[in-house]
This record gives structure tokens, C-alpha cells and sequence, in this order.
């Protein structure tokens, strides 16, 4: 972590909880994070769509220092696009954030980088915030292929995205072969593609650019290992998938695995 970057963590919830869950969950948050917690680190939760207008009232109504955002959005503005939602819906719903790339969508729903790139420009098009993820599977990792296969895939995400979009971009590096599986990345496999990513975006925009990027892990964090990945100067939070799903353990995650705020 670097004190020039203020650090995020972001809640993946992925298809779980329902907008009544979701309420509990958030207000579960609300009660454990301080000023302090939020003064230190921005905390984000990422529901599915269906919790987003609940997660809106509670957010809104109690004026919580929790913001949110979406795991997907369509490339379409509007129109004909069955089943899809609009960065225009999600910005009318208060998110901040937007996913974009996540594995899971680059494999489930074939998203190449093309789309994923469509995705990026379709979140700033609407102001929302992408948090632009890229990782390598397991065989790509064997060969020692690990940060070319990130570096590609934040060159074709970014084609055409202009310097000051570039600014405010969160990048998250997820090694598909840690997501899920409870085979966290090393501190150190960590900031070797965090770096090497910080150090693309210096050429392909400027050193500005490079040092406001914050650059998130995600691959099966816990509370347990997320202060080992922080102490890493080019790591900058956390995108956290199943331990989000547990407001204790989230919580101490936000607090870069201390246990009192
Ligand atoms: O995919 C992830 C977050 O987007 C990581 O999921 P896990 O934390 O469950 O490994």
C-alpha cells in the first residue's frame, strides 16, 4: 500500500443475497465501520442488480459512508438488449463503481477483450468508476506467462480510454487460479503484476496517471492474509469475493486484517 493512494476495498458479492440480505448485510457494516475505518480506506459493496435500489435507500437514507456499484453493465446505452442493464440505469442508482472483465464474465459469457474494452468505455460514457479486472489462469502461471497475459489484457481494455478517464480507473489484479479456491496469491506474485501494471499505465499515459491508479488483489482474501498483500507498495486494496459475504471477516478486511478499528 502507498499513503499516495487512499486504499479501496470492494465487496464482490457475486449471484448471492437477495435485496432483503443485502439490507442486513450493509447495516451490518455500517454498525462495525468508524469515521476512522472510512477515513483510512473507501469501502465498497458490489450487490447484484436486484439489491441495488435497496442498497440506494439504506445507503442514502442513513447517509452512510459505504458506496457501491454494479458487476456488470451492458455495452448498449439503451434499446432492443433483452436482459441487459444500462450504465445509464446504474448511474440513476447511485453506483460509483462498475466491474468490468471479471473472469467469471470473460468465461461464462465469453466476454474477449473487445468487450471488456466496450464495457470500460461504456462506465466512463456514464460516469461510473471501472474497476477493470485482469488475471491469468493456472496454465499461463506454469509457463511463466503471468504478467505479459496481464499487461495484453489492460492494453486492449484501455485502447482509446484518454488520459483523464484514465485517472480515476481502479485496476484489479485476479489470478483465476486464486479465485474461489482458497489458493490466495503470495504478497510478492502479488505487487509483481500490480507493479508491472502500474508501470504500463506510466507508458501509456504518464507517471501521474500511473501513481493515482489504484491497483486492488482479489483471489481468495481473508482477513488472515490481506495484511501480507497490503504491505506491498503497489497494491491498493482488495476486491473480495466469498469473505465480503461475511461482515466480520469484511470488516477486518477493511482494516487491513486488524482486529479493532
Ligand atoms: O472473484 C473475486 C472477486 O471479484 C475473488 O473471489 P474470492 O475472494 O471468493 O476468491
Amino acid at each position: 500500500m502507498s499513503t499516495a493512494r487512499k486504499p479501496l476495498f470492494a465487496g464482490n458479492w457475486k449471484m448471492n443475497l437477495n435485496h432483503l440480505e443485502a439490507i442486513a448485510l450493509v447495516q451490518k457494516l455500517a454498525f462495525s465501520l468508524t469515521d476512522k475505518d472510512f477515513d483510512r480506506a473507501d469501502v465498497a459493496v458490489l450487490p447484484p442488480f436486484t439489491d441495488l435500489r435497496s442498497v440506494q435507500t439504506l445507503v442514502d437514507g442513513d447517509k452512510l459512508r459505504i458506496v457501491y456499484g454494479a458487476q456488470d453493465l451492458s455495452v448498449h446505452d439503451s434499446g432492443a438488449y433483452t436482459g441487459e442493464i444500462s450504465g445509464t440505469m446504474l448511474a440513476k442508482l447511485g453506483c460509483t463503481y462498475v466491474l468490468a472483465g471479471h473472469s467469471e464474465r470473460r468465461q461464462y459469457h465469453r466476454e474477449d477483450d473487445q468487450v471488456v474494452g466496450a464495457k470500460v468505455q461504456a462506465a466512463y460514457r456514464h460516469s461510473l468508476t471501472p474497476i477493470l479486472c485482469v488475471g491469468e489462469g493456472l496454465p499461463v502461471r506454469q509457463a511463466g506467462g503471468h504478467v505479459a497475459y496481464a499487461v495484453s489484457q489492460l492494453d486492449a481494455a484501455l485502447n482509446g480510454v484518454k488520459t483523464e478517464q484514465a485517472r480515476s480507473l481502479v485496476l484489479a489484479y485476479e489470478p483465476v487460479w486464486a479465485i474461489g479456491t482458497g489458493e490466495v496469491a503470495t504478497p510478492d506474485d502479488a505487487q509483481e503484476v500490480c507493479t508491472a501494471l502500474r508501470a504500463r499505465l506510466a507508458e501509456l499515459y504518464d507517471a501521474e496517471v500511473a501513481a493515482a491508479v489504484r491497483i486492488l488483489y482479489g483471489g481468495s482474501v481473508k482477513s488472515d492474509n490481506i495484511a501480507g498483500i497490503m504491505a506491498q507498495p503497489d497494491v491498493d486494496g482488495a476486491l473480495v469475493g466469498g469473505a465480503s459475504l461475511d461482515p466480520a471477516d469484511f470488516v477486518k478486511i477493511c482494516r487491513f486484517g486488524e482486529i479493532s478499528g
